[in-house]
């Protein structure tokens, strides 16, 4: 679990997402000191955890939002998936929120299986599916509970099963991890590398915390705000990933000089 050097990627990925002069416009708040998205524009590579920081209120959960389809760009601006403008939330890409994730009246393997209902395949190949998950996120033996009897962890490994046992082509990550304690935290972080070196699904992780980013990332993005800009961007090879060594300390304390 504690190995996150697993099959990083080799190459830069092929875009998934082109924020393209993604404007966001909330109702009543047009005009400076609006909106914190203006004209923006950036890549998001395929295939690969890309981790996105900044200040608070810089408008992060706004951006995966209009990654996810839930917010659209004013004027001419907006989202391309695959080429794709994105107008509306799709299955193809499944956001996970810090809580509240759980459909509270069903246990964990009816939540894992709610979303495949909608999925193609037979009623077989999703039982399949479903038990792969419930290992995959060493959940089997908890299968019969209900979210109130599941620790936090427990809750975000099921909302990320759940997510995944759809095969979604992007998980959008919304600080999945922050009410979890540190050994908790590094633990899952383990566990959503291994689930990307198994399937290399396109994620795009917001977090508050640095380290979570050096260490799950294979591309580290900090944001400014109003307007919101890029401030780094940097690839995370997998030498840097040893979260004592001085390089990875000091890529740590710039990153958190430049959000303060
Ligand atoms: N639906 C909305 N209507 C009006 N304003 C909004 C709406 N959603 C977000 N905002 C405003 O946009 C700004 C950015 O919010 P957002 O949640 O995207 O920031 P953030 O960087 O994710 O913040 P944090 O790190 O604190 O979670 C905030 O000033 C917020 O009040």
């Amino acid at each position: 679990m504690e190995n996150l050097k697993v099959l990083a990627p080799t190459t830069k990925a092929d875009v998934a997402f082109k924020i393209d002069h993604l404007t966001v416009d909330f109702p009543g708040s047009k005009g400076e000191g609006g909106s914190p998205i203006r004209d923006f524009s950036l890549d998001i590579g395929s295939g690969e955890i890309t981790c996105l920081l900044g200040p608070s209120g810089c408008g992060k959960t706004t951006l995966l939002r209009a990654l996810g389809g839930f917010v659209r760009g004013a004027s001419d601006g907006g989202v391309l998936f695959q080429g794709q403008w994105i107008e509306a939330p799709s299955r193809e890409i499944v956001m996970i929120f810090q809580e509240n994730n759980l459909y509270p009246w069903l246990n964990v393997r009816k939540n894992i299986a709610f979303g495949l209902a909608y999925c193609d395949g037979s009623r077989r190949e999703k039982n399949e599916r479903l038990e792969q998950m419930l290992q995959d996120v060493d959940l089997v033996h908890a299968s019969a509970k209900y979210p109130h009897e599941l620790s936090g962890g427990m809750r975000q490994r099921v909302a990320i099963a759940r997510a995944l046992v759809m095969q979604p082509r992007v998980l959008l990550l919304d600080e999945p991890f922050s009410a979890l304690d540190v050994s908790l935290r590094r633990r899952m972080h383990a566990l959503l590398r291994q689930i990307w070196a198994a399937t290399r699904t396109t994620f795009v992780m917001v977090t508050h915390n640095v380290e979570e980013a050096l260490m799950v990332g294979h591309r580290v993005i900090v944001l400014g705000g109003r307007p919101m800009s890029v401030v780094l961007d940097e690839r995370i090879g997998e030498t840097m990933k040893e979260r004592y060594a001085p390089e990875f300390l000091k890529l740590q304390k710039h990153i958190e000089d430049l959000i303060d």
